[in-house]
């Protein structure tokens, strides 16, 4: 029988063998550095079985109708589905296979990448932020910054490079129609140049890994948590396990996988560009016990450079601000400088 590494933390970050590597191992039990209090576990008679967020056929999505749906679904929930997004299928799928390719590499071939990557345009992280967690997260992640044409065929993994590549420029135009229609009910007429650097100046693809977990009960594959961008648009594969907060601030309502569909969820920056209009909304990942899940969010984040703080349109009605103005790569600093831990991090820029 294996053992767990007597260094874990070595192990998992230095070594690059993430807890995918962990995994591997077939570890008796779950290292106890990954098992949560009993108050921070998903509490299962807090899941309202009855209750989902809703499915919105994008097909038309400027017709005001579904465009007044997806209003109401931002607001009312902060997320929901959305279906005929325009993806092929083919960008879908194949985007999926790469992830597991690219986590499947050798330790030694992650570990070169890990050293060899400039930070602003590939991250290679297992758990959030290992430094800051009391109890880690089951889960390895690789970040590629959409940052210019060269820097990205220079550093992003061979091993998913064209279809990370394609999937982007397909989701863009998504991103846009979208951003178009939750700007278009905040007043904001027109998505220029300038507001595109303050939404979407900045977009990471996120692919994640939860490997399968001998005790998903007692540990986090994501903690729950607010994204720190404007908007996120999240593909899952088929295995299930995000959960979102209810309404009630108390319960969970579980996002089932739709073939096909992109989950869309509201981000701190839109909440205070709103000035509270639309919400961020709390979510969390429990892993699978037979198998390892994938997911694929790309965080359409400001770019670096932007301060964010409510929108003029949004105050034109003499609403207070209830957002100071503050720069987005410090909100981006903040937000890694500590656990997950529910919709804290908005607090920063709270007045
Ligand atoms: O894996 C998921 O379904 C969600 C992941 C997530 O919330 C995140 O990466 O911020
Ligand atoms: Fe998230």
């Amino acid at each position: 029988m294996s053992s767990t590494p007597t260094n874990l933390i070595d192990f998992l970050v230095n070594q690059a063998n993430g807890v995918k590597g962990l995994a591997d191992l077939h570890p008796p039990s779950v290292p106890h550095q990954y098992i949560q209090p009993h108050q921070a576990r998903l509490d299962h008679t807090k899941i309202l079985p009855q209750e989902s967020i809703p499915i919105i056929d994008f097909t038309n999505w400027d017709d005001p109708h579904v465009q007044d749906s997806i209003f109401d679904a931002a607001t009312k929930w902060g997320f929901f589905q959305i279906v005929n997004h325009g993806i092929p299928f083919k960008a879908l799928d194949d985007i999926k296979v790469v992830v597991h390719r690219f986590f499947e590499l050798p330790a030694e071939e992650k570990k070169r990448l890990k050293e060899n990557s400039p930070p602003e345009v590939v991250r290679l992280a297992t758990s959030f932020s290992p430094n800051a967690e009391s109890v880690l997260e089951w889960k390895d992640y690789l970040q590629l910054v959409y940052a210019s044409e060269e820097k990205i065929q220079s550093h992003w993994p061979a091993i998913c490079k064209d279809q990370a590549l394609e999937y982007m420029k397909h989701a863009e135009v998504l991103i846009r129609k979208l951003l178009k229609v939750l700007l278009k009910k905040l007043n904001v007429k027109e998505l220029d140049n300038a507001r595109e650097h303050t939404l979407m100046g900045s977009m990471i693809l996120g692919l994640n890994y939860y490997p399968a977990c001998p005790d998903p009960e007692v540990v986090a594959g994501v903690g729950p948590h607010s994204d720190i961008s404007s908007i996120t648009v999240l593909l899952q594969d088929d295995i299930g396990g995000l959960y979102v907060r209810g309404s009630d601030g108390d319960s969970w309502i579980y996002v089932p996988p739709v073939e096909g569909a992109l989950v869309i969820n509201i981000g701190d920056v839109l909440q205070i560009l709103s000035n509270e209009k639309y919400k961020s909304i709390e979510h969390r990942v429990v892993a699978n016990r037979s198998e390892t899940r994938i997911s694929i969010p790309i965080f359409v984040n400001p770019a670096p450079d932007v301060v964010v703080g409510p929108l003029a349109e949004v105050l034109e009605n003499g609403d207070e601000p209830k957002y100071k103005p503050v720069l987005y790569s410090d909100y981006f600093k903040y937000f890694f400088s500590k656990a997950h831990d529910g919709k804290k991090t908005i607090q920063f820029a709270m007045i």
